[in-house]
């Protein structure tokens, strides 16, 4: 990633812009440094100066419109009935001429122009209320000075002029900082002023986060912070919604969504910044798109580009990105964390168990009242966990259980961030002193979270809907999201079990397993900071494990690009016209038999071509945020007359359901097949169009499948609703463990691959075996059914046979089924069916 160092080079105006300046100084939009002081006399009840306490709790919302109401109930009284009565009574009584009476009105009328005007402009100024710039000018509410007043207090705040000034200068900027420094809520505030200053001719700013729920959470809580309307000024996006509108200026987006942006918007016209934030965690999408961003930072010189890290990687991706401002953010201050390792290994089996152990412990032990963040590996350990703390009948106080999650949707993360108005001072109780009975709050509700989603608050830190200003301690049991994308900052204690579930594709069986694998160092590390974010007081992190491990763990977290199927990636770059991926500028290069192993899939879909370029049909499947598998899956179904089904199919086995569900695919060329039969088998095989490199045959009916091109042994999974061993089966997954197992299943005929993968089925490609004996027999016998085409010679063992020719529109043998028909070739003689066992 080459950038500008900026000098003078923000001169150069965007093409059809008109003369934007980023180096000609920021002008910044409104002040945030107001005095502490004036920002509460906004918010004050009184008159000038004159603010005494005892009238101090009518300032509040309610109150004011009850007054209010009250005054203009009263203006109306004097006016329609008070004043237009006596002019009627004069002119009635006095027999006062009209043009007398028209006076008085008048003066009436002019005497509420003037002092609406006074009131309006001078009598605003003169409480120097400030207004907010983005949000139509509307003076900010009382909930802005708060939440103010909470951002001042956050170690990035002192590095605003810093980064500014960074920003004037460079086109790149990275800020290093630890993790609940500010970062990603700052910074994404500070380039909206950016932008703004410059009247958004550059654009507005994206700013792409690892996870959807964090993307919507964090977006939330600047549109809180900016006091603006969430979804409109500040919105979001992600695969299954976009919540942001023409209005928006601040849009937080998924980086696998900003990542698809650059194939419809090549240069990101859109943004005039683009942060990318927790690069860290190190996702494909991020990597990939930190690449591309060299590129189109080099067309567009009015673009920024803010990379966001911890700072104990920030070398690395400085060395990655070259000239760049780096800011560097202070750590959080006083407070340390005390860390406790176990003597021995806590294994797979005992962590929840453990866990929770150490959650009750603490609880009933520790009167500091921090809340519990606990790490476990996956969705189920963490669900275990919270029905097992559920569970415990003898707690000395109740706890408010939050399970932490990728899956979960961001309204089901109120209550994270709910703290109590005064946080009770911490007692002199250590860890051995247990509380007495006495202690324990009693004005408390017991909450397991398990209602959050109808709770109605907003999820926040400030609210006033904590129960008399104390709330149950919280215990937040989450997955790896927490390490420093949620942060928590009323977190007291940390439980680590050091593992993480990730998702690890094994290249040569083809198959994606999820394994629970060691946390790294840093990530050891941010989990214990993640303890002593409370400003002056210390926090205690109790590791799984003893402390001689942390040496057994890698440094950093190991780069997704390194342990996941890239097909899906390379199709994405394939489209956005990269062409030679060896010399693509990936931060950290996967491993070339990963490269190559994604080529010959797509090659294999018809995706790319033989030489590697992007075909038509590779085109329009690249446009499915779904694996190029069941893109072309779906694809093939509208040729099947079976679109339907598929996307049921579709839906099902991805998150993507709602994509799925609004993606216009337009009318199936084939119309409905007469019977229930046809109609499955079309279903079938539009699954095998896209799933033929998943296919597995039980020689001998004793239920040991091969997988065909692998010499890989598998079973059916237990869970499998097939109530018999079929000859041939098309698997969604396969499942490596002590047995492999393949799963998700559905029977095939062995004669459609040849129709639908003629190249990749041909007997010669195939390894030796019982699969390519059977293969070969099916081919001669289908070639014979053909009349008057000679069978074709098989050449033996390592001599290709020519392909056919593949074109997914008209290829032979494919496309729609026509009426009454199937394509389905016969088999022969009784011999046949025996060995291709036909549902
Ligand atoms: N959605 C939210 N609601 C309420 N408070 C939040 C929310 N997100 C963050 N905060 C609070 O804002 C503060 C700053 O958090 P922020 O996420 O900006 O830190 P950070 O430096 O980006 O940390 P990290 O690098 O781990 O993401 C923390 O005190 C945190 O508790």
């Amino acid at each position: 990633m080459s950038t500008n160092q900026e000098n003078g080079t923000a001169n150069d105006a965007k093409p059809g812009g008109s003369g934007t300046n980023f180096t000609n100084g920021y002008h910044g939009g409104r002040s945030e440094d107001k005095p502490a002081g004036d920002a509460e006399a906004a918010v004050s009840c009184g008159l000038g100066a004159w603010r005494p306490n005892c009238i101090q709790k009518c300032a509040n919302a309610k109150l004011f419109c009850f007054v209010l109401a009250w005054f203009m109930f009263f203006e109306g009284l004097m006016y329609s009935g008070f004043f237009k009565g006596a002019i009627t009574s004069l002119e009635k009584q006095f027999r006062m001429p009209s043009s007398v009476s028209g006076t008085l009105a008048t003066v009436a009328e002019i005497t509420a122009v003037v002092v609406v005007t006074f009131v309006t402009y001078p009598g605003a100024d003169s409480l120097d209320l400030e207004l907010n710039p983005y949000g139509h000018n509307l003076v900010f509410s009382s909930r802005y000075y708060q939440l103010l007043g909470k951002r001042k207090g956050l170690p990035i705040y002192a590095c605003k002029e810093v980064f500014m000034t960074a920003m004037r200068k460079s086109q790149v900027v990275l800020v290093e900082g630890k993790v609940g420094s500010g970062k990603t809520t700052q910074i994404p505030q500070w380039c909206a002023e950016f932008v703004h200053a410059h009247q958004y001719q550059s654009g507005i700013v994206g700013c792409a986060e690892p996870a959807d729920l964090v993307t919507c959470s964090v977006a939330q809580r600047v549109a809180d912070e900016m006091d603006l309307v969430f979804g409109e000024e500040v919105g979001y996006c992600t695969a299954l919604e976009d919540f942001s509108t023409q209005e928006t200026i601040l849009r937080f987006v998924n980086d696998s969504v900003l990542l698809r942006e650059i194939a419809v918007d090549p240069l990101l016209e859109r943004y005039g910044v683009i942060i990318l934030d927790e690069v860290q965690r190190r996702t494909v999408a991020t990597d990939l798109t930190m690449a591309l961003l060299g590129d189109i930072l080099s067309q567009r010189s009015d673009m920024r580009v803010v990379v966001v890290t911890t700072s104990i990687q920030a070398g690395n991706f400085q060395s990655y990105i070259g000239a760049c401002e780096v800011v560097k953010v202070p750590g959080a201050g006083d407070s340390t964390t005390e860390i406790h390792h176990t003597q021995d290994v806590v294994h797979d089996g005992k962590c929840v168990e453990e866990a929770v152990k150490r959650v009750t412990e603490i609880h009933a032990n520790d009167g500091d009242n921090g809340d519990i963040l606990v790490f476990l590996a996956d969705e189920k350990e963490v669900q275990e966990a919270c029905k097992r703390l559920r569970e415990v009948d003898d707690l000395p106080a109740p706890l408010h259980i939050i399970p932490v999650f990728p899956s979960l949707s961001h309204n089901q993360l109120q209550g994270l961030y709910d703290v109590p108005d005064e946080e009770p001072e911490p007692t002199d109780k250590g860890l051995d002193e247990p509380l007495r009975d006495e202690d324990t709050p009693e004005d408390v509700v017991e909450n397991d979270g398990s209602d959050t989603e109808e709770s109605g608050t907003d999820g926040d830190d400030d609210d006033d809907d904590t129960i008399s200003g104390e709330r149950p301690r919280k215990v937040i049991v989450a997955t790896d999201i927490a390490d420093s994308c949620l942060v928590v900052d009323t977190v007291g204690f940390v439980v680590d079990s050091g593992r993480v579930r990730q998702e690890v594709f094994n290249a040569r069986v083809r198959a994606t397993q999820d394994l629970v694998s060691l946390i790294s160092r840093l990530s050891a590390d941010q989990r214990a900071d993640l303890a002593s974010l409370r400003p002056g007081r210390p926090g205690k992190c109790f590791r799984l494990y003893p402390q001689d491990f942390m040496e057994d763990l890698a440094a950093f977290p190991n780069p997704e690009i390194h342990r996941v199927n890239l097909t899906p990636w390379i199709l994405l770059l394939k489209r956005l016209g990269v062409e030679d991926l060896l010399k693509f500028d990936f931060p950290d290069p996967p491993a070339t038999e990963f490269l190559s192993g994604a080529m010959n899939q797509l090659k294999h879909l018809d995706a790319v071509d033989e030489t590697g370029c992007l075909t038509d049909l590779g085109a329009i499947m690249s446009e499915f945020p779904v694996d190029p598998q069941l893109a072309r899956t779906i694809i093939a179904s509208c040729e099947y007359g079976c679109c339907e089904d598929i996307l049921t199919i579709a839906a099902l086995l991805t998150d993507f359901g709602a994509i799925l569900e609004r993606l216009e695919l337009g009318p199936c060329e084939d119309s409905e097949p007469k019977t229930e039969e046809e109609r499955v088998k079309n279903i079938k095989r539009a699954l095998a169009e896209g799933y033929f490199m998943q296919v597995a045959h039980d020689l001998d009916g004793t239920g040991n499948y091969f997988i065909v091109k692998e010499t890989q042994v598998v079973q059916l999974h237990p869970t499998t609703c097939l109530d018999s061993n079929p000859g041939w089966v098309l698997y969604h997954e396969f499942v490596l463990s002590e047995r492999n197992y393949i799963t998700t299943l559905t029977e095939i005929e062995p004669q459609w691959l040849f129709d639908i993968a003629p190249k990749y089925f041909d007997p010669t490609n195939l390894p030796q075996g019982e699969a390519r004996r059977r293969f070969h027999s099916i081919l001669v016998k289908s070639e014979l059914a053909v009349p008057g085409k000679p069978a074709r010679e098989w050449a033996g063992p390592g001599v290709a046979q020519p392909a056919a020719p593949r074109n997914f529109t008209s290829h032979p043998g494919r496309g729609p089924v026509p009426h009454g028909q199937t394509r389905e070739r016969k088999e022969e003689d009784d011999d046949d069916s025996k060995l291709c066992v036909i549902s």
